[in-house]
């Protein structure tokens, strides 16, 4: 593809990205190459990197174009401001490119043209802009994130920007971590054991492992470390009996699974029937085989039957995912002040069903991957206010028996991750225990 044609590509994936504003932007990529199968890798890589690249700045670019009388500029106006505020294009290059010719992008018209001469010289993050656009977070979420991190958001923003590392979880039913290293180093994957997660590794060029053996044999599951962490806070020991409320496709289910050694049994639970079904093939590849998919239905009696009957259940819930936005910008836009408000509703009700399942003495672990203490202590107080017969269990004081020569990466009683604080994604999670009857 010529450079035009590129940009031409990426003004069409974020019209698409733009067309749907509540579907993840990933998802949306996938179908938009799918559909385009000629376009080659290299060239995939150019488009996807640009459209990602507005996709990033979108909140910065709204502001200027607001500034500028532009309220609602498209994909190709948003993808001509970016040249020209993010990657120092002149406007003269970008018109050259907007050419109209085969496979490119329409000429610019009279008003296009005007709006961005008024852009030109502006530098991406401007001396005028509010708080809200200048550390690139979304108004909804700044008093809670403020109320998180105080003095220290501004840095926590800028890594939010940052480009997230690579981490692999080493299964431990398949070999030690300095096994797995082994065979990753040998097939020409450096890798570095990860500070915190007795299981991680990181691997720095983020050089894609999907098609190694070793992922392909089930010696390593991509997992951010932190939420290795969460998993390892559950705490499950073999011969327990375990649920994974909210499992999805059994991320932490396969974590927990090594760490009780394939003994005793797992549930991995969720609503989602496609969720549950992306789990098969992983807990498979992993060699997991105490494991058993549940599905939650309406009307479901499977909760009462099983009423205070498990040693650990974990409610990984759904959130904002306000921690996971150096992976996904766009959720960033995606997300609002209602989302906010109806997500702690459900996570309220979700964790009260969940701790039903727990038995005296035994745990309930709430995590999110949400920043926002509104999802996260707010919601942890609540619960214990609502549920007496529950008590914190302090992260800290756990810790040492977790991961043995490690500092507990918190001093608080709950784990709250952050990317600048801890290099991982933003993660919290709380164990509280029932009380033994
Ligand atoms: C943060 S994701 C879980 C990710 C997963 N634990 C992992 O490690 O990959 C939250 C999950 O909660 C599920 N969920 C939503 N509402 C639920 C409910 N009422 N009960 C149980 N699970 C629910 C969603 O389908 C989603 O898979």
């Amino acid at each position: 593809m010529t450079p035009a044609a590129r940009l031409a590509a990426a003004i069409d994936l974020l019209a698409a990205v733009e067309a749907s504003p509540r579907r993840p932007a990933d998802g949306i990529a996938n179908d938009f190459f799918r559909a385009r199968r000629y376009i080659g890798s290299s060239d995939r890589r150019n488009v996807s990197d640009r459209a990602w690249g507005v996709i990033r700045q979108r909140l910065r670019l709204a502001w200027h174009f607001e500034q500028v009388g532009e309220a609602r500029p498209g994909a190709r106006l948003l993808v001509a401001g970016h040249l020209l505020v993010a990657e120092g294009w002149l406007l003269d290059g970008i018109a050259q490119n907007y050419s109209g010719e085969r496979f490119c992008a329409g000429p610019l018209t009279e008003h296009e043209l005007a709006v961005l001469k008024k852009l030109e010289g502006r530098p991406l993050v401007h001396p005028d802009m509010p708080e809200g656009p200048r550390l690139n977070l979304p108004d909804w979420a700044l008093p809670g994130l403020k109320a998180r991190f105080g003095e220290g958001l501004a840095a926590e923003a800028a890594a939010m920007e940052e480009a997230a590392p690579l981490d692999l979880r080493a299964n431990l039913l398949k070999g030690t971590r300095d096994v797995v290293l082994a065979a990753l180093t040998g097939e020409g994957v450096p890798a570095t054991v990860t500070p915190l997660s007795p299981w991680g590794l990181r691997v720095p060029d983020r050089r894609p492992v999907g098609a190694t053996r070793a992922y392909l044999e089930g010696l390593v599951e991509i997992q951010d470390e932190g939420s290795q962490l969460i998993a390892l806070l559950t705490d499950a020991k073999p011969g327990m009996r375990v649920v994974d409320y909210c499992a999805g496709a059994a991320g932490k289910t396969l974590a927990i699974a090594a760490t009780m050694d394939n003994k005793g049994h797992i549930v991995a639970c969720d609503v989602s029937a496609t969720r549950l079904e992306g789990a098969v093939k992983r807990l498979r590849r992993a060699g997991v085989h105490n494991a058993e998919r549940h599905l939650l239905a309406a009307g479901d009696k499977w909760r009462k039957r099983n009423s205070r009957k498990f040693d650990r259940v974990l409610v990984d819930a759904p959130c904002t995912g306000s921690g996971t936005w150096r992976r996904n910008p766009d959720a960033r836009i995606r997300t609002n002040a209602r989302d906010l408000a109806e997500l702690v509703e459900k996570q309220a009700a979700i964790l009260a069903d969940a701790a039903e399942l727990v038995r005296p003495g035994g745990r309930l672990v709430y995590a999110t991957c949400s920043l926002l203490p509104e999802e996260d202590e707010l919601q942890v107080e609540r619960f214990l206010r609502e549920h007496p017969d529950f008590a914190a269990v302090p992260v800290p004081g756990l810790w040492a028996g977790l991961a043995p020569g490690v500092a507990s990466p918190v001093e608080e009683d709950a784990m709250a991750l952050s990317p600048a604080r801890h290099g991982t994604d933003g993660f919290f999670a709380a164990v509280m225990q029932r009380r033994a009857a």
